[in-house]
C-alpha cells in the first residue's frame, strides 16, 4: 500500500521527538523510540532510518556539540533546546549518514520552524551550511585536542572521564579504540536457554541463532524481535546478555564444601540472573531468595521467575535476612552501567563522575551485607556491569571477612562480544 506520509510519521520528525524527550524530559531513547514507532504506525525502512538517526545522534552528542559550538561560536548548552536538538540531528545526518547535505539542511530548517517558529530558522540554516561544508574527518582534524584521551573522546563520542576510566581498567591505551568503537555498535540479542527447560541447540535451531562461545546456555540471535520466539513467550528462555549468564554461572558452579541449598540474589530486579539461578536451583534441589528494593522491579522479578523455586522479597538488601544463612550469594550491585553503554544511546552523556563515589558507597554496603548473610565457607559473587575500577576492584578488595575464591573476571564488548561485566568471586572466612 502506498500512502502519503504525514509530518509526524516522517523518520526525521520521530528522531527529533526522541531527542527532545531525552533532553527535555530525561527520557531513555531506547524506551521512547519503540513507543513512537508503534503509536505512529512506522515500520520497515522508515523505522530503521528513524532508529539510526535517533540513536546515532544521541550517542554522538558530545562530538556533534563540539562541532556545532565551533560554528555557532557558543556552547550548545546556551542554545534553546529545540535549536540544539535540530542542529544535532542535522549535523548527524550530514556528517554520519549518506543523506545529501541540501536535504539535511532543508529538514533542519523546517523542523526548527515547526518546533520554535520562524525566528531561529536563519541561524539554523547558516550553522547547518557551515557544518555541511566539511566532512567528519576534517571536523575531527580541526577540533582534535593534543592529548590522547581528548582525541579518542572526540573521535568516538565518549566523555573524557569515561575514556580515562576505561583506559585504567584495560591497563593501557592499546585496546581503547576497539572498545570505544564497540560501544558505538548496537549489540546482538542474546537469549538464555533456561537449564532443564530447553536445550541450547533446540533453541538455536528454533530461532536460527548460533550458540554463544562463553555460556553453555547462550544463543546469539541473527536479528528479529525476541518476543516472537515461542520459547521466550513460554518462559523456557529469556533475553540475557551472555556476559550476565557467565558471571551468574561462575557463582553457581564454583566448588563449595558443605550444604548448598540456600541461594540469595541480593539485587535481583528485573530478574535475568534470578531466572538463570532459579532454573539451576531447581535442578540442584536448592532454593533462591531474590531481594529487590524497588516495588516495580520486584514485580518484574516475580514475572521472570514464575514456576521456579524462587521467593521474591521486596526489601532493602542492606538490612535483609538472618546472618550466616546462605550458601551462595549474588550481589549484582547498582552501578554506573558504563559496561553497557552500547545498549543505551544517551547514557554516556547523562552519567557524571560524581555518580561513581555515590554508587560505590551503596556497593560497599550491599557487599558487606552479603558477607554478613553468607555462612562461613559460603560463596559471594560481587558483580557490576561497569568496569570502572572504583566500582569493581576497589570494592571487592576492601570487603572484610572474605578471601578471593577465584581470579576476578572482567569481560569486554570488543573482546568477548558481551557487556563489560565484572565478577569477584569471594569466600566467606570463618
Ligand atoms: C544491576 S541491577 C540488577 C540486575 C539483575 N540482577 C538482573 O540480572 O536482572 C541492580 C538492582 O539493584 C536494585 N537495588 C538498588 N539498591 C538496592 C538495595 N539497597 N537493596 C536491594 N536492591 C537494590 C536496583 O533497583 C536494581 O534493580
Amino acid at each position: 500500500m502506498t500512502g502519503r506520509r504525514s509530518v509526524s510519521d516522517d523518520p526525521r520528525s520521530i528522531a527529533y521527538d526522541v531527542l527532545t524527550a531525552v533532553s527535555r524530559d530525561d527520557a531513555y531513547a531506547n524506551l521512547v523510540l519503540p513507543k513512537l514507532l508503534r503509536e505512529r504506525g512506522v515500520s520497515g525502512r522508515d523505522a530503521a532510518f528513524a532508529t539510526e538517526l535517533a540513536y546515532g545522534a544521541s550517542r554522538a552528542r558530545g562530538t556533534l556539540d563540539a562541532i556545532i559550538a565551533s560554528v555557532a561560536g557558543r556552547p550548545v548548552t546556551g542554545l534553546d533546546q529545540p535549536v540544539a536538538d535540530v542542529l544535532r540531528l542535522g549535523a548527524y545526518q550530514v556528517l554520519y549518514t549518506r543523506v545529501p547535505a541540501h536535504a539535511a539542511v532543508g529538514t533542519a530548517v523546517s523542523l526548527v520552524r515547526r518546533a520554535a517558529g520562524h525566528r531561529p530558522a536563519g541561524f539554523v540554516n547558516a550553522v547547518m551550511r557551515k557544518i555541511a561544508a566539511r566532512p567528519l574527518d576534517a571536523w575531527l582534524h580541526k577540533l582534535t585536542p593534543a592529548d590522547e584521551v581528548g582525541a579518542l573522546a572526540l573521535k568516538y563520542a565518549h566523555p573524557e572521564w569515561i575514556v580515562s576510566a576505561f583506559r585504567d581498567a584495560l591497563g593501557g591505551d592499546k585496546e581503547l579504540p576497539a572498545l570505544l568503537a564497540a560501544d558505538n555498535t548496537a549489540p546482538a540479542v542474546h537469549l538464555c536457554a533456561r537449564p532443564g527447560l530447553i536445550g541450547r541447540d533446540e533453541l538455536a535451531a528454533a530461532t536460527g541463532g548460533r550458540p554463544g562461545a562463553l555460556s553453555p546456555y547462550a544463543v546469539i540471535l541473527p536479528g528479529g524481535a525476541p518476543g516472537d520466539v515461542a520459547a521466550v513467550a513460554g518462559g523456557r528462555a529469556h533475553v540475557q546478555d551472555e556476559g550476565s549468564q557467565v558471571v551468574a554461572l561462575r557463582l553457581a558452579e564454583a566448588p563449595l564444601d558443605g550444604p548448598d541449598a540456600r541461594w540469595l540474589d541480593l539485587c535481583a530486579g528485573p530478574g535475568g540472573k534470578a531466572a538463570l539461578l532459579g532454573s539451576l536451583a531447581a535442578l540442584r534441589d536448592a532454593r533462591l531468595d531474590a531481594v529487590e528494593v524497588s516495588a516495580h522491579r520486584a514485580r518484574l522479578v516475580e514475572k521472570a521467575v514464575a514456576g521456579l523455586p524462587v521467593t521474591v522479597h521486596e526489601a532493602d538488601g542492606r538490612t535483609f535476612g538472618a546472618d550466616g544463612t546462605y550458601d551462595r550469594v549474588l550481589v549484582d550491585a547498582p552501578c554506573t552501567g558504563l559496561g553497557a553503554l552500547r545498549r543505551r544511546p544517551e547514557a554516556r552523556w547523562r552519567r557524571e563522575p560524581s555518580d561513581v563515589p555515590e554508587l560505590a558507597a551503596l556497593q560497599r554496603s550491599l557487599l558487606a551485607s552479603a558477607v554478613r548473610l553468607t555462612r562461613p565457607g559460603g560463596l559471594i559473587g560481587y558483580v557490576t556491569c561497569s568496569p570502572h575500577l572504583d566500582e569493581t576492584r576497589a570494592i571487592a578488595e576492601a570487603a572484610e571477612g572474605v578471601e578471593a575464591a577465584e581470579a576476578p573476571v572482567q569481560l569486554w564488548p570488543h573482546r568477548d562480544g558481551t557487556d563489560a561485566m565484572y565478577l569477584a568471586l569471594l569466600r566467606r572466612v570463618a
